[in-house]
């Protein structure tokens, strides 16, 4: 057996875990559902219920399931048939989970959330809310993007992401991603000479690994997103293991298998981390220089005088890059105005556009407290492009 590692003994330790199974761990090689690999999820996870845990599942595979009840040969491709059979498939998802969590006198419930779920600030608290509530009676809440109505252009896509964004709102104690790997291996798997890499403290640890987008034939996001996802996590504070299935009773002992991602000690608020790594960006501010030395050094807000040039369409609220002329990424944040109110205030002073628009023109165009300097990213690490600073 496994000898037992003492950071992991958090794992062991954690009351509240959120739990991700990803599509390749739940289909089988035709695309179908596999119900008995999600039996012998649901038999772990009940029994860490019943010893008094906490679990939320997200799982993926409601597009597994819904293809051939809608008499496709094989999983959809194109948005409009994927939603169709998410939509037959969520429901015969869920309908398998209740089944198998009730032979353990257990309640499971759904919920479907869409990114926008966690954009708005008092969409973002009913979500927290529905989730405690569920936990405080009992039940085990199951999680799945809402993929019938989910947009091209304003949908997480793979649920690893959303498995972290989960992580903050319920405030776990650790996140599992469960998958058809144990582990982060040096580069993917199948590689020869590739080895486990068993614990990642900061970004560093793993600079040089090689990963691909895609793994298995039914994974969305491959290793890039699960990387991205424990990044999430670690940030706020939440430790990260990731496994295969089979091995999570192990994990849950805090045994030595798969990659388990440490939490940095500089925590990153939740809203900050969502803006940073999960919202789409709907539009795009170019600023000039002194406009980005007095965000990147001094922290302080955007204000119209700043920015040379806008970009897209959005409204007031909506979520877009802050960049250099020369394009440089400088900051994400939540912009104040319309795409339509700004070009008249480009190059302005606060005190002109009190005068000639009024008060309602006087507030930053993006205030720091909803602003995010987006630092290296997981991506920008493994492909070199960019490193964290040291401490
Ligand atoms: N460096 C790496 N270490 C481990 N797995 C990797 C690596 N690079 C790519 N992969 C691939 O990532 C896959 C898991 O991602 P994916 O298929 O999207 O899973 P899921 O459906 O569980 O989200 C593995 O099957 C593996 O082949
Ligand atoms: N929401 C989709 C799954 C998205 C997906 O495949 O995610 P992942 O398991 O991370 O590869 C579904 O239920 O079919």
């Amino acid at each position: 057996m496994n000898s037992p590692i003492r950071e992991r003994a958090q794992l062991a330790q954690a009351h509240r875990i959120v739990v991700k199974i990803g599509s390749s761990s739940l289909t089988r090689p035709d695309g179908r559902l596999n119900i008995p690999a999600l039996r012998k999820l649901v038999d772990v996870l009940a029994e860490e219920v019943l010893r008094g845990k906490q679990i939320v599942l997200v799982s993926s595979g409601a597009v597994a399931a819904g293809f051939v009840p809608l008499g496709l040969a094989k999983r959809p491709n194109d948005l409009a048939t994927a939603q169709a059979a998410a939509a037959v498939g969520q429901s015969s998802l869920m309908a398998t989970y209740t089944d198998a969590f009730r032979a353990y006198d257990l309640t499971a419930g759904q919920i479907l959330l869409t990114a926008a779920d966690t954009v708005r600030r008092h969409r973002y608290r009913h979500v927290v809310q529905a989730f405690e509530r569920m936990l405080e009676l009992g039940a085990v809440p199951i999680v799945n993007e809402n993929d019938a109505l989910a947009t091209s252009e304003f949908r997480f896509g793979d649920n690893d992401r959303l498995a972290a964004l989960v992580a903050q709102l319920v405030r776990a104690d650790a996140m599992v991603l469960l998958t058809d790997v144990n582990g982060l291996y040096t580069a993917p798997p199948t590689t020869p000479g590739a080895e486990r890499i068993p614990v990642v403290h900061d970004l560093r640890d793993i600079q040089g690994v090689e990963v691909t987008g895609r793994g298995s034939a039914f994974g969305t996001g491959g290793m890039i997103t699960k990387l991205q996802s424990a990044e999430m996590a670690m940030v706020t504070g939440i430790p990260t293991m990731l496994t295969t299935t089979g091995n999570i009773g192990a994990a849950l002992r805090g045994e030595d298998v798969g990659t388990w991602f440490v939490p940095s000690s500089n925590r990153t608020s939740r809203r900050k981390v969502w803006l940073e790594h999960a919202a789409q960006m709907t539009g795009r501010l170019i600023v000039d220089s002194g406009a980005e030395r007095a965000l990147r050094e001094r922290g302080a807000s955007l204000l119209a005088a700043g920015i040379r040039e806008v970009r897209g369409e959005f409204a007031a609220g909506d979520p877009v890059e802050i960049v250099s002329e020369s394009l440089d990424m400088i900051a994400h944040g939540i912009v104040g105005y319309a795409s339509t109110e700004l070009p008249q205030m480009l190059g302005r002073s606060t005190d002109d556009m009190r005068k000639e628009l009024g008060e309602d023109y006087v507030r930053s165009v993006v205030h720091r407290d909803d602003m995010t300097i987006v630092s290296p990213t997981v991506t920008d690490v493994i492909t070199g492009n960019g490193l964290p600073v040291a401490d």
